[in-house]
């Protein structure tokens, strides 16, 4: 089987695929290509080549442009670099329509759903700008102790940091600090404007005794603390403490098969639980939606746009059609920004159920809905409280914001058995959130309103609102 890894060759670009590419043929086979355009032709190289019917790559000189094409607005993503900004290159009105033909495809492949999509900018947010939107922005460090951002499907870190995608002064100064080699960064400006700066420990760290949060206090400017300070802290100071993959990421020296088999491991190991640093602000983040407050780890889940938690909880406040006296279900719940809505819209002789598997986030969830009782609040996994909630009485309305992979079939036959009038369902990946709708439609329910969101400017992704009736 021939490799094309490294190949370059003309290509006319066809349709965008779910992904962030437009999909071209090349000598019969399908080539997936990052950084153009519908109806481009483009000069592209292989970047992956798994030898089956298609292989990946990278448009790196543009030899007939789109009309949508504009100087790219993130330096940092262009071919061979960050996965961030992947249609950086596009007017923000046809990143737009790029997503909506994605969501269209995928609702019609994997939904049979026909529909015209419109994907929206944030409530709020201006329609032609892609830039100054995420308020949680995570990195990488690398060997050497500098921040950055993963190469595109790499280990490697790029410490350029002049992503537009960060609220203004989210990543000040980051850039000119040293962290812990092989750590990685997590920095969340929230709601009063405060920025919090937590440094997750290396994988490869064994967790060390005492607390696990901010030991030694964090320095009240902000700056890093320095190399003895940190010893004294409990952190680790700098030193050859990078990892084989680390290292060979930086060097560029792995294989592609290495280079995978090290992002599954890092993946992984992000999930793990692992000892954290915090070394600005608080590591508490403030947050506001409908005037109440929540105060949440700065590590924990939080819409990643300025305005996208405000904009979803009032659309489900909009389309759950609660009345006083109702039960709810808000599910994968976070902090419960949605129960809070759902909760003001049955009242107190309403009750809504909420599950959420983090638990801090149920605890700082608890404490912000503390005059809400008759809000329940449970730290479990949506699987296992659904089953146990599912023969009592029927929900009026459920809402659902699971993680990427969606919903899936086991919670989406329980819940549909449950039998609520009305599901909210959101989703930020298309192809999951499809596979999710052709669910509840198989189990009876009717697709009676969508909306699209332009969450994540400058990028690929865009979130999806589902209103089902049964
Ligand atoms: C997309 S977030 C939504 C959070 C919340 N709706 C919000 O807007 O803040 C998904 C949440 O699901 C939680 N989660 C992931 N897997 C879960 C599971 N199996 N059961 C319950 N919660 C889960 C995550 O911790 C995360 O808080």
């Amino acid at each position: 089987m021939s490799d094309w890894r490294g190949d370059t060759f003309e290509i006319r670009l066809g349709a965008p695929g779910h992904g962030g590419f437009c999909v071209g043929r090349h000598e019969g086979r399908v080539v997936f290509v990052r950084h153009g355009l519908p109806g481009e032709l483009v000069r592209a190289v292989v970047t992956e080549d798994r030898g089956g019917s298609f292989c990946r790559a990278d448009a790196i000189e543009i030899l007939e442009a789109a009309p949508d094409r504009i100087p790219a607005t993130c330096p940092v993503s262009g071919p061979g670099g960050a996965g961030c900004c992947d249609f950086s290159f596009a007017t923000p009105r046809a990143q737009r329509a790029l997503k909506a033909t994605v969501v269209a495809e995928q609702l019609r492949r994997l939904a049979g759903v026909e529909r015209d999509i419109v994907v929206e900018p944030i409530a709020g947010y201006p329609a032609d700008s892609t830039a100054g939107w995420r308020t949680r922005v995570r990195l990488a460090v690398d060997a050497r102790g500098r921040a950055g951002v993963h190469r595109h499907r790499s280990t490697g870190v790029i410490t350029d940091l002049r992503c537009p995608q960060p609220v203004p002064g989210a990543v000040d100064g980051i850039g000119e600090r040293d962290w812990t080699p092989g750590a990685e960064l997590v920095i969340a400006v929230d709601g009063d404007g405060v920025r919090h700066i937590v440094e997750l420990a290396p994988v490869d760290v064994e967790p060390r005794e005492g607390s696990r949060r901010g030991r030694g206090r964090a320095d009240s400017d902000g700056r890093a603390r320095g190399r003895d300070a940190r010893g004294r802290g409990g952190r680790p100071g700098r030193g050859p403490r990078a990892s084989a993959a680390e290292l060979s990421g930086t060097q560029g020296l792995a294989s592609a098969g290495t280079e995978r088999r090290n992002a599954a491991a890092r993946r992984a190991a992000t999930h793990a639980p692992r000892e954290e640093w915090v070394l600005a602000g608080s590591g508490r983040a403030v947050e506001y939606v409908s005037g109440r407050r929540w105060e949440i780890a700065a590590t924990g889940f939080w819409q990643a746009h300025r305005g996208a938690a405000q904009c979803y909880s009032d659309l489900i406040a909009e389309w759950s059609g609660l009345e006083p006296g109702d039960l709810a279900w808000d599910l994968y719940s976070g902090a419960g920004v949605f129960a809070a809505r759902l909760a003001e819209q049955v009242g107190a002789d309403g009750a809504v159920r909420a599950v959420e598997s983090a638990r801090s986030a149920v605890a700082d969830g608890t404490a912000a809905l503390h005059d809400l009782p008759w809000v329940d609040l449970r730290a479990d996994r949506t699987e296992r409280w659904i089953v146990e909630h599912a023969s009592g009485a029927a929900p009026a309305a459920v809402v659902l914001d699971p993680p990427r992979a969606g919903a899936g079939k086991e919670v989406i036959a329980t819940l549909t058995e449950a039998g609520p009038a009305r599901i909210v369902h959101i989703g930020c990946d298309p192809a999951a959130f499809a596979r999710d709708l052709g669910l509840y439609q198989n189990a009876g329910y009717t697709l009676t309103d969508l909306r699209a969101f332009d969450a994540f400017p400058g990028t690929h992704h865009v979130e999806c609102v589902a209103l089902l009736r049964r």
